[in-house]
C-alpha cells in the first residue's frame, strides 16, 4: 500500500490471502487473532497503530470507514468488525468448528459474544472513556468499572448451568473467543475484582493456560514495541 502514513507489514506472510489488520493491543484484534490461531489459519499481520492515528490514514478508511480495527481482507472480501470477521471465518473455514451445532449452546455463544461486543467494549474503548473525560472533566475509570461489572454480572447469570472447562461446556467455542481478551483487559487495564465473578475467573485461568491465546496475545505480535509509550501490555 501507497500512503504517507505505512501500515507496516509485520506478519509472518504465511498466507497471502488471508490478510488481517490488527493493533497489538487492541482486544477486539485478538479475538480474530485468537479465532484464527485456534483453527490454524496462517495469515498475513499488518499493523495498525492506532496510537499515532494510522486508522484515519486514506488507505485503512478505504477498508473501514469507521476506523477501527480488526479488519480481514480474504481475497477480494473486506470485513470489518470482529463479530462479522468471525461469523465470515467460521462459515468459509469449518475446520475445528467455534460454534455448536446445538441450538441452545449456538444461541448461548451468539449471545455470550454479542454482550461483549455490543454491551460492554464499545462502552469503555479508549476513545469513548478519553472523550468522556474530556467533555466532562471527570475521570473514566469508575464508569469503565461499572458497565464492565454490568456486563460480567449478567454474563455469570447467563453461563451458570453451562460452564465446565470452558464457558459453554467442554469444548472451546465463540464465547470464549470474545471473553477472553475482554476479562485480560478487565483484570490488567481496569482492576476489575474478580472475586466477585468465579465462573469468569475459573475460565481466565484456563484461557492464559492456551497455547492460542498466549500466541494471540498482545505481546507476542509483530507490533508489540517497548518503545512504544501505550504499550502497556494490556489490551485496550
Ligand atoms: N465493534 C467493533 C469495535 C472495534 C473497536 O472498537 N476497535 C478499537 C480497538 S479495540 C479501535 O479500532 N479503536 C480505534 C479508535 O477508537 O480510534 C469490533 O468488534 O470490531
Amino acid at each position: 500500500m501507497n500512503s504517507t502514513i505505512a501500515l507496516q507489514n509485520t506478519g509472518s506472510g504465511s498466507n497471502a490471502n488471508l490478510v488481517l489488520y490488527s493493533f497489538c493491543q487492541s482486544s477486539c484484534s485478538w479475538r480474530i487473532r485468537f479465532a484464527l490461531c485456534l483453527k490454524g489459519i496462517p495469515y498475513e499481520y499488518k499493523a495498525v497503530d492506532l496510537s499515532k492515528g494510522e486508522q484515519y490514514s486514506p488507505e485503512f478508511e478505504r477498508l473501514n470507514p469507521l476506523h477501527y480495527v480488526p479488519v480481514l481482507v480474504d481475497d477480494n472480501v473486506v470485513v470489518s468488525d470482529s463479530y462479522a470477521i468471525f461469523l465470515h471465518l467460521e462459515e468459509k473455514y469449518t475446520q475445528k468448528p467455534l460454534l455448536p451445532v446445538d441450538p441452545q449452546l449456538r444461541a448461548l455463544n451468539l449471545k455470550v459474544a454479542s454482550i461483549v461486543h455490543s454491551g460492554i467494549q464499545p462502552l469503555h474503548m479508549l476513545n469513548v472513556l478519553k472523550d468522556m473525560e474530556k467533555m466532562f472533566g471527570a475521570e473514566s475509570k469508575p464508569w469503565a468499572q461499572f458497565t464492565i461489572d454490568k456486563g460480567f454480572s449478567a454474563l455469570e447469570k447467563l453461563l451458570k448451568d453451562f460452564a465446565g472447562t470452558y464457558a459453554t461446556g467442554e469444548h472451546i467455542y465463540m464465547a470464549d473467543v470474545f471473553l477472553a481478551p475482554q476479562i485480560t483487559q478487565a483484570v490488567q487495564r481496569f482492576d476489575i475484582d474478580m472475586s466477585k465473578f468465579p465462573i469468569l475467573s475459573r475460565l481466565y485461568e484456563t484461557y492464559k493456560a492456551l497455547p492460542e491465546f498466549q500466541a494471540s496475545s498482545p505481546q507476542r505480535q509483530p507490533d508489540y514495541c517497548i518503545h512504544n509509550p501505550t504499550a502497556s501490555g494490556s489490551a485496550i
